[in-house]
Formats: C-alpha cells, structure tokens, sequence
C-alpha cells in the first residue's frame, strides 16, 4: 500500500459564505485543513476589524467539536478603507491580509475599487506594517476579452501599484495563465502566488464542449490548455512562490444552473484526493507537502503546522455530489478523472 505523509494542509484561499451555507460547509474545509485565508465578499462585505471578528466567531461556531481549524481574517478593500483600521486590526490579530477586489470583477465585488489612487493611503500603511494584499487580478474593462483579463491587469495595474508602492506584499490570487505564473516567479519574496485545484484540472473546453457546463464556470475563468499546463508546472516545482488556494467558492446548485449562473467551484471537499493524483501524474508527490503545507506559511510568516496527515494510494475513492446546505445543495467539483489517493 502506497502512503505517504505530509504536514496538515492549509488553504490560502477560501470562501465559507455565512448562516445556512457556513453552517452546511464549514466541516469540509475543517476536516482536511488547518488554517484558511477567509474571503471577504459577504453581503455585505466584511470592511472593518469589528465585522471580521464578528465573522471570525460565526465560523469558530459553525465547526464541528473538535475541529483543528483556524480561519485568518481579511477585509475587503474600499475606497473608504480606513488605514488606521486595519493597521490596527491586524495588530490585534484579527486580521491576516486585506483583499483587493476591482469593482465588478467577480461575485460580490461591486464594493471594490474603481480608482487606485484612492486606496494609495492603505497600501502605503500595509506595506509599513508587512499586511499582504490579496489581489482578484483581473481588469473588468469592456473592451478587453475575459480570456486576457488577467494578463492585462498585470501590465495595467499589479506591476504599477507594486512599483509605486516598495515593500507592498502581494499574493496573486487564483491565478490562471502563464504570464501570472511568470510574473509571480520573478517577483522576489514580496510576491506569491495562489494556485485552485480546478485549475490544474480543467482547461476552458471542460465549460464549453459537449454543452455549457455551468459548474466548471469560474472566475477567473479557465484558460487554454497551455495555461494549465503552466500551472501545473509551477505548482508542482515546489517554487516557494506558489501555494495552495483552492478558492473553493460554494454557490447553491440553482444559481449555478441558471441562465446567470454564478462564478465558482466548490473543491473543499474532494481538494486532497485531486492534489494528489495531480502530483503523482507529474511525478511530484515528493513536492506536494511544499505546495499544500509549507510555501503558504512562509509566504504569510507563519510557522507551518506542526499535525501530520496522511494520504493512501488504493481503489478509487468515492466522495458525495452534493454538500446538502440549509440553502440548498452545492455540487462538489468532479474533476472527471478517478481519484486514488484518499485523506486517512
Ligand atoms: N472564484 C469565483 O468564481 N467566485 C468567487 C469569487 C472570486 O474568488 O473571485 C465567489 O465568491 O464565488
Ligand atoms: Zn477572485
Ligand atoms: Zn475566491
């Protein structure tokens, strides 16, 4: 029988939603990971050091007895953002990170920002205090296609604001080319870099061939086939700039199966088992413990876990569909690939 160990996972990116939706998805994040970077877009966002607290204990209370399960904190960058505020919040230790949203660019990110001139004054305070800013990189100018939104935020914004900002700490969230992988790779120990499960999975064929499939539609949206490859090959070099966020991003299933249907794939459940498998096709198992366990740490200065799981190769696993909510069922990602490697 084939095992192998690795320290307790975290996930640097994640969405747990509140009320019904926590309550119903809490548990398959806690059972596999052991700290996650919380995303901020609730209605309405979470924009202070009070309300991120506040949310902070909803999810302690929402875990199952027992849980081994940190949530970090962040708040949503406004316009208005006070710097005080989250200097002081993440001094108190409520805060782990600020997120960046550009308005409209994804779920929930009408709050973002539009101007960033207007947010200069937090992120010159950030970067004094060592905050990492979580960055949605992608611009929402109409006239650029939602295939080069990210490349083109690289050149127009991200490069820009880190110029003009020394010592700002930046992760690129779920990034999704070869030019994100890139640019991540060159940009010293100030810059990391978020990679999803899905994305190492699915190419932009898995949502549009043989019908539209609705649950493989995320934000932002899978590439070509080149640029999963490429994120493939970054996560799995054990390059400390890449790290595991799985942005697993719960929507009920009648919202994602709707002539709208929401961004988001919802990977907490079944994330181990795919990384895995993932890694062992590659030839990198040996290298999956620095992208789930220890680049994430080192990027955010923390030390990393010090529990232990394990993951054994056998038949294939079986894991649910649907996480059934108090909301409404969410679909588990089906990455349309057996998985051998299961958590235990
Ligand atoms: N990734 C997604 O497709 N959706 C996320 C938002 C985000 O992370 O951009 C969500 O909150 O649903
Ligand atoms: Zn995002
Ligand atoms: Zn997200």
């Amino acid at each position: 029988m084939e095992q192998i160990s690795i320290r307790r996972p975290d996930d640097w990116h994640l969405h747990l939603r509140d009320g019904a939706m926590l309550q119903g998805i809490a548990p398959e994040s806690a059972r596999d990971f052991a700290r996650a970077i919380i995303m901020p877009n609730l209605v309405p966002p979470v924009v202070t050091g009070d309300q991120a607290a506040a949310y902070r204990d909803r999810i302690l209370a929402a875990l199952p007895e027992g849980a081994d399960f940190k949530p970090l904190m962040t708040l949503y960058l406004t316009e208005e953002t006070d710097p005080h505020d989250v200097v002081r919040a993440h001094a108190d230790g409520i805060v782990t990170a600020v997120k960046l949203y550009p308005a409209g660019a994804t779920t929930n990110s009408a709050s973002g920002v539009r101007d960033f001139d207007k947010v200069r004054g937090v992120l010159e305070a950030m970067a004094e205090a060592g905050i990492p800013l979580c960055v949605h990189g992608e611009v929402v100018d109409a006239d650029v296609d939602i295939f080069d939104r990210e490349a083109v935020f690289i050149d127009r914004i991200l490069d820009p604001v880190r110029r003009a900002t020394p010592g700002l700490r930046v992760v690129m969230e779920h990034i999704t080319t070869r030019q994100g992988a890139d640019y991540a790779r060159a940009g010293g120990d100030d810059l990391g870099a978020t990679i999803t499960t899905h994305h190492l999975v699915i190419n932009r064929n898995a949502i549009l061939v043989g019908g539209i499939k609705p649950h493989y539609y995320c934000l932002p949206v899978a590439k070509r086939e080149e640029h999963r490859l490429a994120l493939r090959a970054a996560a799995t070099s054990g390059d400390a700039s890449f790290f595991l966020g799985t942005d697993s991003a719960p929507h009920i299933d009648p919202l994602k199966e709707n002539a709208c249907g929401c961004a988001g794939c919802f990977t907490a459940t079944n994330t181990l088992s795919i990384l895995a498998e993932v890694f062992e096709q590659d030839g990198a198992l040996d290298r999956l413990e620095a992208f789930t366990s220890l680049n994430g740490p080192a990027f955010y200065r923390l030390p990393p876990n010090e529990t232990r799981v394990t993951l054994t190769k056998g038949e294939p696993v079986s894991y649910p569909d649907k996480i059934e909510t108090g909301d409404g069922p969410v679909t588990v990602f089906n990455p349309m690939m057996p998985l051998h490697w299961r958590v235990g």
